[in-house]
């Protein structure tokens, strides 16, 4: 069997792979639990269970910040791990695929390869893909022919905001703003409003459930504790505090969208305004985000069918059509 072969987005919060034995997508929270500095205690959804809950002894980590990896040995810890589980511990030798950013340096794009080939996991090949080329494929957009494509892609600790052509990056921007930054604004709006500490399960909570609530026209139950008593507490929190708390992060990244439609080669411009923006990355689901962007640029936008996992989608397509695999390259001067 010479055909094994995966395909691996790796979010700061979830990771994605793609696995061509069972033409099948995983998502796992890249996350891991160390006992005592040194041993091995959860990884994966088990160890994202027990965050924030875990004794001192246990310390619960994302090995990738910023859309780049941090930590090198604790994500090749996860790398093992995950693709061990998904052959049942029959590790074979196989192909890998991996979306990497644009916007970060050659340094930084090396270490997703080096990842990879120290992992143990018997590498046969290892190729890249620029991430935004990957979630347009997984769009089903024609990203080979079309002059003029704009994805924005809005993860848990980035946005990246791309113009694609002929297959190709012509701009891209890697901006500091995702879901978690609107876990905290709404998690300042409860404290400063409420004098109540809430955990980041529980804003994330909120801000997944927010647009059930509006439709329901319900407050939001929260649960936390209560800064003047110290005492436990639930409170009803309205949703157009929460609306309120996210506006500045999303007009960070609408402004960014906008700073990259000013730097687009004019040519380009009218492939961008017949499609829109494809907005994509588990946080673009955020109620009202799609509608703001529109309005605020102009222009239409189409919200991705499966945003936590275009980009591995997009890793399949070029895993099984050869046609695609023009848009995945090797890193130069690589040794093996
Ligand atoms: N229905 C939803 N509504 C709003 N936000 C959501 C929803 N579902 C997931 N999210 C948010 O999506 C984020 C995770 O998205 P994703 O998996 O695309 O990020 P990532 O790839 O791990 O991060 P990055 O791209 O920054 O490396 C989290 O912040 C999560 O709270």
């Amino acid at each position: 069997m010479g055909n094994n072969a995966f395909g691996i987005d790796l979010g700061t919060s979830n990771i994605k792979i793609y696995n061509k034995g069972d033409d099948n997508v995983i998502t796992e929270k890249n996350m891991i639990a160390i006992e005592n500095k040194n041993t091995l205690f959860a990884y994966g959804n088990s160890a994202f269970e027990m965050y924030e809950k875990a004794p001192a002894n246990i310390h619960i980590s994302y090995p990738l910040s910023n859309g780049v990896i941090a930590d090198i040995k604790n994500m090749q810890t996860l790398i093992k791990y995950f693709i061990g589980d998904l052959v049942k511990g029959n590790v074979k030798p196989a192909d890998y695929y991996i979306a990497v950013p644009t916007d970060v340096t050659e340094v930084e794009k090396r270490a997703f390869y080096d990842l990879i080939k120290d992992a143990n996991v018997k590498s046969r090949k290892i190729m890249v893909v620029e991430k935004a080329v990957a979630d347009g494929l997984g769009m089903d957009i024609d990203v080979k022919n079309s002059q003029g494509v704009l994805v924005v892609n809005v993860g848990y600790d980035t946005t990246e905001i791309s113009i694609l052509s002929l297959g190709g990056i012509v701009l891209s921007r890697l901006i500091k703003v995702g879901g978690q930054k609107f876990d905290d604004a709404i998690r300042a709006a409860i404290r400063r409003e409420f004098s109540l500490i809430i955990g980041g399960k529980t804003a994330e909570n909120v801000k997944i459930a927010l647009r059930d609530l509006e439709k329901a026209q319900r407050d939001a139950v929260v649960y936390g504790r209560d800064i003047v008593t110290g005492l436990p507490v639930e409170r009803e929190i309205p949703t157009a505090l929460v609306d309120e708390s996210l506006k500045e992060n999303f007009n960070t990244i609408i402004d960014n969208v906008k700073v990259i439609l000013e730097r687009t080669p004019p040519e380009l411009a009218a492939d961008i305004y017949k499609h829109g923006i494809y907005l994509t990355g588990g946080a673009s689901q955020v109620s009202h985000l799609a509608e703001l962007m529109s309005n605020g640029t102009g222009l239409k936008v189409q919200v991705s069918e499966n945003p936590m996992t275009s980009v591995a989608m997009g890793l399949a397509k070029i895993i099984k059509e050869d046609n695609y695999k023009s848009v995945a390259y090797a890193i130069e001067g690589m040794s093996k």
